[in-house]
């Protein structure tokens, strides 16, 4: 994400209004530190920096892929949108030129009655014009409307068709997850305003054209009058939203930082902590603090933007005298009849109204564009992350698995993970990976998984190379129960069942092998009961409980090779017991690869790797391993030691 502190965006305004926030040095007077900048505000300085004709510059672009975007959304209600749109504009042309027919008879020499009768037809005209231009718009804004929720539902299928493909690295790329950021927090929503405010802009055309039109046909003097009038109240707009804009953008250090306090004061997380270190006080004088300085900031804004919009109105209202004089001119030279000279001022009127409308229109609809361009840049660079298809059929199951000299780095990451790395996994053996923390363990689990795709060497099934088999269905042959688990916010039924058709009887059977039984039974609505507090009648569960509900996940998931990355981290000592011996028993012919800290349960595996910066630095049979004298040995004797150090009548020796 763009950070604003000590690093200049090369966007800033250079010139700092007085009415402008100081940037609040970090550290100073604020507890929060430097935040990055949110994905909502991510476009800020562009915003700031751009003008009005680069806005206009950018439009056809925009607009082009707003509608290219309706268009898969709904066909249907595209062109009607666009075409009631015209046909509206035409009646607004229409009926200003029959009000001139209404006029000319009104002003036209004889008695009143025979006038009034004279003008009937052209008031009849003027009316059937009006009523049919007002029904065209109801129409336009009904389909325009209707589209709305089907371009939010396109955008949104797209997106997440993509965040659940791309190739798993792409989650530990700093720039692919913030380019998903801004284009889930805001990109997303924009698409629909972007094809909303297209639409306007092709509105405001429409009336901006129909008004000029209807001018240009009663005197060509009278469309550059138009643009004299509308000039003025178009600078005060567009100024207006730039002091906006600039406003935003240089309180969006303080903004950040009172978001953060305020997530922090109504967060369920820390709401036990600001109680129980009674911060509440502290944090609420921070934020009002923070409040103040943009309470000061808005009310100058406020005094600023009616200046500009007085001074707008002032230029305005001296342009209308303008024109009037000028249309003055033009009746008392007899270059325009008396009933032109009314319907023009009505058409400016018309005009005026529709050009700050498409001015707005173009204000928003570029502003939208910006953070739609995320949307579209981010689904580019997801499609390039998609895995290819890949043509052989993935093994069923396996005699052997082995990795050979494997290499892998993070992306992004300066050091590799794994360096040189080789281990074989036989059918019906468990294999631990132990370690310190950081060595590599959880990376080798997720290659040999197939989650990961190795920078170097290779992994086989048997003769399979991981490489080029089908992965979605690799994966039906693996069950995982990752260090990281998810808490879904599910009934524990579909927590259990995660990815497969729920069955009630496995369901439970895999429950009572993990454990799970006893935490989801007692449960008010068993196995229906919703995991979430969130929720209604939803509730929570202790992380152990959590923890079980996982393992029952792995074995539920019936599969050849079993992965347990931690299964027993958040377990109390016979939770943890009980449960290595149900790992084992579930084995029963499947593969185990154990990750685990607890040494004391590798004891029963029938290989063990020791992983040490990314290399593997022992392996064997346990009770070879704890013969040899190595790390191994080391690592189990240490832990061995605690234990018979609290087991001791004495206990520790008291520390000085
Ligand atoms: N997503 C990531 N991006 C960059 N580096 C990572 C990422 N995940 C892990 N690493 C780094 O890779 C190395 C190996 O991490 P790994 O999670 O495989 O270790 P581990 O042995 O499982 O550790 P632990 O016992 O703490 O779970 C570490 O140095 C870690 O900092």
């Amino acid at each position: 994400m763009r950070r604003l502190w000590g690093k200049p965006t090369g966007r800033e305004p250079a010139g700092k209004d007085p009415g402008e926030a100081p940037e609040p040095s970090p550290g100073e007077g604020s507890v929060v530190g430097e935040v990055t900048l949110h994905p909502w505000q991510a476009h800020l300085g562009e915003l700031a920096a751009t003008g009005l004709a680069g806005m206009s510059r950018r439009l056809p672009t925009l607009v082009g892929a707003a509608i290219r975007l309706a268009w898969r959304a709904s066909r249907f209600d595209t062109v009607v949108t666009v075409l009631l749109n015209l046909a509206a504009g035409v009646f607004t042309a229409y009926g200003l030129l029959a009000t001139a027919g209404v006029l000319s008879a009104l002003f036209a020499g004889g008695p009143t009655p025979d006038r009034v009768r004279a003008a009937l037809p052209s008031l009849a005209l003027v009316a059937g014009a009006a009523a049919l231009r007002s029904g065209l718009q109801a129409g336009a804004g009904w389909a325009q409307a209707r589209l709305k929720p089907k371009v939010n539902r396109i955008v949104e299928t797209r997106l997440f068709e993509l965040t659940t493909r791309v190739d798993l690295t792409a989650f530990d790329d700093t720039d692919f997850h913030d380019a998903m950021h801004r284009a889930r927090q805001r990109g997303l929503y924009e698409a629909s305003a972007v094809v909303q405010e297209a639409i306007d802009i092709l509105t405001g055309v429409v009336g901006v054209t129909a008004a000029a039109g209807a001018l240009g046909v009663l005197h060509p003097v009278l469309l550059p009058l138009l643009l004299l009038t509308a000039v003025p109240d178009g600078w005060a707009a567009a100024r207006v939203a730039r002091m906006r804009y600039l406003t935003i953008f240089t309180l969006s250090p303080v903004r950040r930082r009172k978001w953060v306090l305020a997530d922090l004061m109504a967060d369920r997380d820390s709401a036990a902590e600001i109680r129980a270190f009674t911060m509440r006080g502290f944090l609420g004088r921070e934020h009002d603090h923070l409040a103040a300085e943009e309470c000061r900031v808005h009310v100058a804004l406020a005094r600023r933007q009616t200046v500009a919009l007085v001074l707008g109105e002032i230029a305005g209202g001296v342009a209308s005298g303008g024109v009037y004089v000028a249309l003055g001119a033009l009746l008392a030279t007899g270059a325009v009849p008396l009933a032109v000279a009314g319907t023009a001022v009505l058409a400016i009127r018309t005009g005026k109204t529709s050009l700050a409308s498409l001015l707005y229109a173009v204000n928003q609809c570029y502003e939208s564009g910006l953070y739609f361009a995320d949307y579209l840049d981010f689904c580019a660079e997801a499609e390039r992350r998609v895995p290819e298809e890949r043509p052989a059929t993935a093994p069923v199951t396996f005699d052997l698995i082995t990795a050979e000299d494997v290499w892998f780095t993070y992306p992004g990451a300066d050091e590799p993970s794994l360096r040189g790395v080789s281990v074989r996994i036989r059918a019906g053996q468990v294999v631990a990976l132990v370690g310190e923390n950081g060595s590599g363990k959880t990376t080798l689990a997720k290659i040999l998984a197939g989650l990961y795709r190795p920078d170097e060497g290779e992994v086989h099934w048997d003769a399979n190379l991981l490489s080029e088999v089908d992965l979605e269905r690799l994966r039906e042959s693996i069950a995982m129960i990752p260090q990281d688990y998810t808490h879904w916010p599910m009934t524990a039924r579909h927590n259990i069942a995660m990815g497969r058709a729920p069955d009630d009887r496995l369901i439970t059977e895999a429950a009572r092998a993990s454990g799970a039984d006893e935490v989801v039974e007692p449960l008010p609505n068993g196995y229906g009961t919703l995991l979430d507090r969130r929720f209604k009648d939803g509730h929570e569960l202790s992380g152990g409980q959590w923890q079980r509900i996982a393992v029952a996940r792995g074995f539920y998931r019936d599969a050849p090779l079993l992965i347990c990355d931690e299964p027993t981290a958040a377990l109390d000592a016979r939770a943890e017991h009980a449960l290595f011996d149900r790992i084992r028993g579930h084995a029963d012919g499947r593969t185990v690869l154990l990750i685990t800290h607890r040494l004391a349960s590798v004891r029963h595996a029938d290989q063990v790797y020791v992983l040490d910066r990314g290399r593997v630095v022992e392996e064997g049979p346990p009770a070879e391993l704890l013969a040899a004298g190595g790390v191994f040995s080391e690592l189990y004797d240490l832990q061995a030691q605690a234990y018979r150090l609290q087991e001791s009548p004495s206990g520790p020796a008291p520390r000085r």
